[in-house]
């Protein structure tokens, strides 16, 4: 049957060297359209891409302000190949009408056993006497360097990263604590910290794991590091914004904390090719690195085909299963229906108004599909109509007033 929309039509542009199981999901599915750049592009040059792009493919790079997502007047959906969202201004995307699918467990794993590694290393004094080995120098000591086994993790954000982060740590026989704004089960035998400053004060390694939201913008500043116990570590493998990193830097070089593992910054290069600046540079103590914690090929070739499929299944199908800022729907196919979607202002009289369109046309609804939240009402509806009857419908859906976005998908 032809689509209103061919999917040849269909443009999809694809950043940051998304993984190439990516652009084979979509060849898979007959998309051919596909631009693929490397790296992030600069804020003009993006707006020029996303205004004739159709679907948008981003990892933590690039930025989907509303100034970004104004120019994208044709914008079905947007995947971000990676866990973290807060790239893209949600609430504008889905005011438009476009929903944002992400990988929210593809890369669990691979931050966990990063993160585990990384307390091992900084417990052993491993990064310092790394460097200085490199430097021709040799520490042969056992000053500073401790086992895992029995010392405390404690973990900030007991989410779907953190949870594993503990699993693996009891693994090593450290007892783990956790603190999360939410009440959490405790896998093994963790047990959840009575506060935040509770598991500052109690803990060998801190390690954060909470998404960037306004509640944890700096959560870790000069007064929390303070709390931190002398002589403890810190992990950051969540988002820059949480850690003070000028406060971090002037703890480590007080030597109040030993040691700590950064992989995530305030201010990140756009490219492979772009200077690093920190505060941190130079401090062997430190592990550093390029916000890396997701990035394994296993992982990447994951995401690609999960964030991809979604993208897919919702431009092919309507499905908005797992859209991070849209009503979710999971439909099934009815081959032998037209499939008309309509996304709108969630108003009253909306949905009246696309029923008597149907009622007046006398065309008939072999299924409809309906999930609203406050802000926006989606729509599927499944009918008995020729091609030219489904397009001339589509239009007059367009004219009613609230609405957002309207296809055909078949
Ligand atoms: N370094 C990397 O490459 C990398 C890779 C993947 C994810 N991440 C980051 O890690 C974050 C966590 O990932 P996840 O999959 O575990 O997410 P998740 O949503 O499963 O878990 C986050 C947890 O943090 C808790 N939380 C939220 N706000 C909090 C607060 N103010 N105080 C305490 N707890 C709070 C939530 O309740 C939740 O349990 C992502 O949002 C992303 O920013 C980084
Ligand atoms: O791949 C990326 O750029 C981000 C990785 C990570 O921070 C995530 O949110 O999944």
């Amino acid at each position: 049957m032809k689509t209103s929309y061919p999917k040849q039509d269909i443009k999809v542009l694809l950043l940051e060297g998304v993984s190439q199981s990516a652009v084979e999901t979509f060849r898979q599915a007959g998309y051919t359209q596909i631009e693929y750049h490397q790296k992030s592009l600069p804020e003009a040059e993006l707006k020029a891409r996303v205004a004739e792009a159709h679907i948008v493919g981003i990892r933590s790079r690039s930025h989907l302000t509303a100034d970004v997502l104004a120019e994208a007047k044709r914008l079905i959906a947007v995947g971000c190949f990676c866990i973290g969202t807060n790239q893209v201004d949600l609430a504008t995307a889905k005011k438009l009408g476009v929903p944002v699918f992400n990988a929210p467990y593809s890369n669990t794993r691979s931050v966990a056993e990063l993160v585990l590694a990384e307390t091992i290393m900084l417990l052993r004094g491993i990064p310092q006497k790394n460097a200085l080995c490199h430097r021709g120098g040799w520490t042969k000591s056992a000053a500073g360097s401790y086992e895992a086994r029995g010392k405390t993790l404690g973990v900030i954000g007991y989410g779907h990263i953190g949870t594993q982060v503990g699993v693996l740590a009891e693994g090593l026989g450290m007892q783990v604590i956790f603190h999360d704004i939410e009440t959490k089960l405790s896998l093994g035998n963790a047990r959840a910290a009575a506060s935040l400053d509770d598991l500052l004060e109690r803990s060998d390694v801190v390690t954060l794991h909470v998404p960037e939201t306004p509640a944890t913008q700096m959560m870790i500043s000069a007064e929390q590091l303070a709390k931190m116990r002398a002589g403890s570590l810190l992990i950051n493998a969540s988002r820059g914004t949480v850690v003070d990193i000028d406060a971090l830097a002037s703890a480590l070089r007080r030597e109040h904390l030993a040691g700590a593992a950064i992989d995530v910054f305030p201010v990140e290069p756009k490219g492979n090719d772009d200077p690093f600046v920190s505060p941190l540079v130079g401090m062997d103590n430190v592990i550093l690195t390029p916000h890396i914690g997701g990035s394994t090929l296993e992982a990447q070739d994951n995401i690609g085909i999960e964030v991809a499929a979604k993208l897919v299944r919702y431009s092919d199908n309507g499905s908005t299963l797992s859209a991070v800022n849209f009503p979710e729907v999971s439909l099934p196919e009815h081959p032998k229906s037209r499939r008309l979607l309509h996304i709108h202002q969630n108003v009253p009289g909306v949905l009246s108004r696309i029923n008597e369109l149907f009622s007046a046309g006398n065309i008939n609804i072999d299924a409809q599909f309906l999930q609203t939240d406050p802000q926006v009402g989606y729509v599927v509806i499944d009918v008995s109509a020729d091609e030219a009857q489904a397009n001339a419908l589509k239009d007059k859906l367009a004219a009613i007033q609230g609405t957002l976005r309207t296809r055909v998908l078949y």
